[in-house]
C-alpha cells in the first residue's frame, strides 16, 4: 500500500477549474456563467440557456432568433435513426436506447474525418446544437414507442419546451405545465463536476470526440445515485403507496440499510440549492392535477426522513413526481435529465478541449505481492 491519502470517490478532490457553474454549499446557491439559476428559471427559455452555457453570455435578441431557427431546424430524425429506434427491443430501458441513438448521430457526422475534426471548437458548438435539437425527438419517438404510438414529427412553430411536450403526448398541456418542464430542464442543464460531467471530461480529455464523451456521460448518468434516481423517486412512491405507510415503511426501509433515493448530495449537505425552485413548479402541478394524495406522501416522506437522517431531498425528489404529473413514463425520467444535461456536458466538454490535461489519476495497489507465474523460470 501506499502512503498517499486515498480520496475514496474524489470526495473533496479539486480536479480541475471551471468557468461553466459555480456549486456553493455554504450559500447554498448555483450559478450559470454567473448568473442564479433561480433568476435564469424565472426569466429565460430553455434555449437561452444553452446558448449561455456554450457561449459564456446569453444571447442578444438577434443571436437568440438565429438559434431558435437554427435549433428547429435540426429537430427532424434522419430516417436510419427511425429506422435504428425500430429494431431495438421496445422493452429495452430508454436510456439504453438514448444512448445507442446519440451513438449512431455519431457516424453520420462526416466532419469527424477531417484532420483536427475530433475536436474543433467551431463543429463541437455545431454538433452540441446537434444533439441539443435531436434529443427531444428521439426521447418523444421512444416514450411512443412504449405504448405503441407512431412518432409525431416535431413543429417549428414551436419553441423547444412546448414542442418536446407535442411531440410526446400529441397536445399541449396548459401553458402554467409547460413552464413547469421548462424549468426542470434550466434545473437539470448544469452541475459543475457531477459524475456523468466528469466521465465527459475524463473522455474528452483523451482528445476523443464529443459524441464519444456524451454517449459516455449518459451511461453515467443512467445509475440510480446520480441521474437515475429521479426514475428511482417514483419506484419508492409506488412501493410506499400512501402518506399512512410512510413511517413504517421508512422504519424497515432504513433498518435494511436501504439508500432513500432523491436524499443526500455529495456537494450539498443543507439541502439542494435547485429543490425550492423545482419544489415550487411541482406544486404547481399537484393543484392543477388535484393529486392531495402525492402532495401528502411527498411532504410526509420528506418530513419523516429528514428528521430521522437530516439528509435532505436533491433535485430528483421533486423532479420525479413532476414529469410524472406531466405524464411521462417512469423510465423516461433519466432520459429526460439527459436532454437537458447535454447542455452542460457539451459545455465542459468544449471547456476540456481548450485547456486539455489527460485525466489519469494514480491507484494504490492492494493487491497479492509479486509471485512467480507456476513454471515460469
Ligand atoms: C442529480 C443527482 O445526481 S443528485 C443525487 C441523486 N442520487 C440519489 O438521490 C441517490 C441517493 N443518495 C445517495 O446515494 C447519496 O446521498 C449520494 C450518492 C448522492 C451522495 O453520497 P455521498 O456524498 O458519497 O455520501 P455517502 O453515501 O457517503 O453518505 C453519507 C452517509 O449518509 C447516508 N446516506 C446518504 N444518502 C442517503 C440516502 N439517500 N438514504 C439513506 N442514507 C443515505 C449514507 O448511507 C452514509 O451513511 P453512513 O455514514 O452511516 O455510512
Ligand atoms: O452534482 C452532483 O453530484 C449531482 C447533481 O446534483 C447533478 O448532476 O445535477
Amino acid at each position: 500500500m501506499s502512503d498517499t491519502a486515498i480520496m475514496k470517490g474524489l470526495a473533496g478532490v479539486v480536479a480541475d477549474e471551471t468557468a461553466i457553474s459555480k456549486v456553493n454549499p455554504e450559500s447554498n446557491s448555483l450559478l450559470y456563467r454567473g448568473y442564479p439559476v433561480q433568476e435564469l428559471a424565472a426569466t429565460q427559455s430553455f434555449e437561452a440557456v444553452a446558448y449561455l452555457l456554450w457561449y459564456g453570455e446569453l444571447p442578444t435578441p438577434s443571436q437568440r432568433a438565429e438559434f431558435e431557427q437554427l435549433e428547429r431546424s435540426l429537430r427532424p430524425l434522419d430516417a436510419r435513426t427511425t429506422a435504428l429506434l425500430d429494431t431495438m427491443p421496445v422493452d429495452a430501458h430508454p436510456m439504453d436506447l438514448v444512448r445507442t441513438a446519440v451513438s449512431q448521430l455519431g457516424t453520420f457526422d462526416g466532419t469527424l474525418h477531417r484532420p483536427g475534426g475530433w475536436t474543433n471548437r467551431e463543429l463541437d458548438l455545431d454538433r452540441a446544437a446537434y444533439l441539443f435539437a435531436q434529443l427531444p425527438t428521439i426521447v418523444a419517438a421512444v416514450q411512443r414507442r412504449r405504448r405503441g404510438q407512431d412518432p409525431i414529427p416535431p413543429r417549428e412553430d414551436l419553441d423547444y419546451s412546448s414542442n418536446f411536450l407535442w411531440m410526446t403526448f400529441g397536445e399541449l398541456p396548459s401553458e402554467a405545465a409547460v413552464d413547469v418542464f421548462r424549468v426542470s430542464l434550466v434545473l437539470y442543464a448544469e452541475h459543475s463536476f457531477n459524475a456523468s460531467t466528469f466521465t465527459a471530461r475524463v473522455i474528452a480529455s483523451t482528445t476523443s470526440d464529443l459524441y464519444s464523451a456524451v454517449v459516455g456521460a449518459i451511461g453515467a448518468l443512467k445509475g440510480p445515485l446520480h441521474g437515475g434516481a429521479n426514475e428511482a423517486v417514483m419506484h419508492i412512491f409506488e412501493e410506499v403507496g400512501t402518506a399512512d405507510n410512510v413511517v413504517p415503511w421508512l422504519e424497515r426501509a432504513l433498518t435494511e440499510k436501504r439508500k432513500i433515493m432523491g436524499f443526500g448530495h455529495r456537494v450539498y449537505k443543507h439541502g439542494d440549492s435547485r429543490v425550492p425552485t423545482m419544489h415550487a413548479a411541482l406544486n404547481v402541478l399537484l393543484e392543477e392535477s388535484g393529486r392531495t394524495d402525492l402532495a401528502s406522501l411527498y411532504e410526509t416522506l420528506e418530513e419523516e426522513f429528514v428528521a430521522r437522517k437530516g439528509i435532505y431531498p436533491n433535485l430528483d425528489y421533486p423532479s420525479g413526481p413532476a414529469y410524472h404529473l406531466l405524464g411521462f413514463d417512469t423510465e423516461i425520467f433519466t432520459p429526460l435529465f439527459v436532454a437537458a444535461r447535454v447542455t452542460g456536458w457539451t459545455a465542459h466538454i468544449m471547456e476540456q478541449a481548450a485547456a486539455n490535461a489527460l485525466i489519469r489519476p494514480l491507484s494504490a495497489y492492494n493487491g497479492v505481492d509479486e509471485r512467480q507465474v507456476p513454471g515460469a523460470r
